[in-house]
């Protein structure tokens, strides 16, 4: 019988200490081992096995390599991206954190949990891709733009979602954030505007680490903002920190700045409540064309694209600090 010390020293330098439990299940030399993937992207698995398989099966004594994969099931941290109110710019400000969290080098993914109108699509230029089927999970749809993206628009019937309650909208969000991640930490999810069904699941289920909370500066807004953090304090989610959008509107001709839905206020708001203030996006046409366009701002190196830079700071610093407790 072939000696398995050696064999195992081999697998644990092809592996990079990756594997277990290897052992003879037969006389014949059918080899078993297990390899822990945790933290490899799905592309690396495949040539690391391989590799391993190749180098055991050179070893005399060895003629087939039977190899089970494992990987921990990796919590991920949610960042939850709300509002009180529809229309106030919550999923272009989610496109854009996420985009720029990836550029300052965090591992992140998109979830498009909006029921009724979920934008993603069209804002990571991926509309009409569906997601494929990985075993049993979803895989995310890639984009240019380096974040894996899954939204309710991919797995409905156009108009179809807006009608789920409940269960159903409970099923599609376990779906979607409990897909085939790969080496994703960290999700940032568009949640429907308001405080209804998907966020209770989101909040019971799926726990997120913190929500950031988007409004536009005119009381009314804020009113429903109010409403949306009281949902998640109840909850014990910890406000990372709100975003006032659509503030200050500069002129395209003569650069002349006015505030159509006034100003300031979410950062009143957020000092009344003892929350932080992420930052202020402007009302401007550059957001508007590029992400119809479906071109996140914060993508490319356009001016436009800084406040989104400036707030995904706030939040990485924010997401640093908590690894750091
Ligand atoms: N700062 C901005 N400047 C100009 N246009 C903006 C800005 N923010 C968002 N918009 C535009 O406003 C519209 C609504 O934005 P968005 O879809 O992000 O809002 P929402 O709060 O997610 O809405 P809903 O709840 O309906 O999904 C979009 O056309 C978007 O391009």
């Amino acid at each position: 019988m072939t000696d398995i010390a050696p064999l195992a020293s081999i697998a644990t330098d092809l592996s990079g200490g990756r594997t277990s439990g290897l052992r003879f299940l037969d006389e014949q030399g059918t080899l078993a081992i297990v390899l822990d993937v945790t933290g490899l992207a799905e592309a690396e698995r495949k040539p690391l096995e391989d590799k391993l398989r190749a180098g055991l099966l050179a070893r005399p004594g060895v003629a087939e390599v039977r190899v089970a994969m494992t990987a921990e099931k990796k919590a991920l941290t949610i960042i939850a991206v709300g509002s009180g109110k529809g229309g106030v710019g919550k999923s272009t400000l989610a496109a854009n954190l996420a985009v720029a969290l990836r550029r300052q080098g965090v591992k992140v993914g998109l979830v498009d949990a909006d029921i009724y109108g979920p934008s993603q699509p069209r804002l990571m230029d991926s509309e009409g891709v569906k997601p494929e089927a990985r075993g049993s999970k979803l895989a995310p749809v890639p984009n240019a733009y380096g974040v894996p993206m899954l939204s309710t628009g991919q797995i409905a019937a156009p108009g179809q979602a807006i009608a789920w309650r409940g269960p159903m909208a409970g099923k599609a969000l376990e779906q979607l954030v409990d897909a085939s991640w790969g080496d994703i930490d960290t999700l940032v999810v568009d949640l429907p505007p308001g405080t209804g069904d998907v966020q209770l699941t989101m909040i019971q289920r799926h726990k997120p680490a913190g929500a950031v909370i988007v409004s536009t500066p005119q009381d009314l807004a804020l009113m429903d903002a109010t409403r949306a953090i009281s949902l998640f304090e109840q909850a014990e989610v910890p406000i990372i920190g709100l975003v006032e959008n659509m503030a200050g509107y500069a002129c395209p001709h003569c650069g002349e700045v006015s505030d159509p839905f006034g100003c300031g206020g979410a950062e009143a708001a957020a000092q009344t409540m003892g929350l932080d203030f992420l930052g202020r996006v402007p009302l401007s046409m550059g957001i508007r064309l590029a992400s119809d366009g479906g071109v996140p701002p914060a993508a490319g190196t356009d001016p436009v694209g800084e406040p989104f830079h400036a707030i995904a700071a706030k939040v990485a610093a924010w997401l640093a600090a908590r690894k750091g407790r």
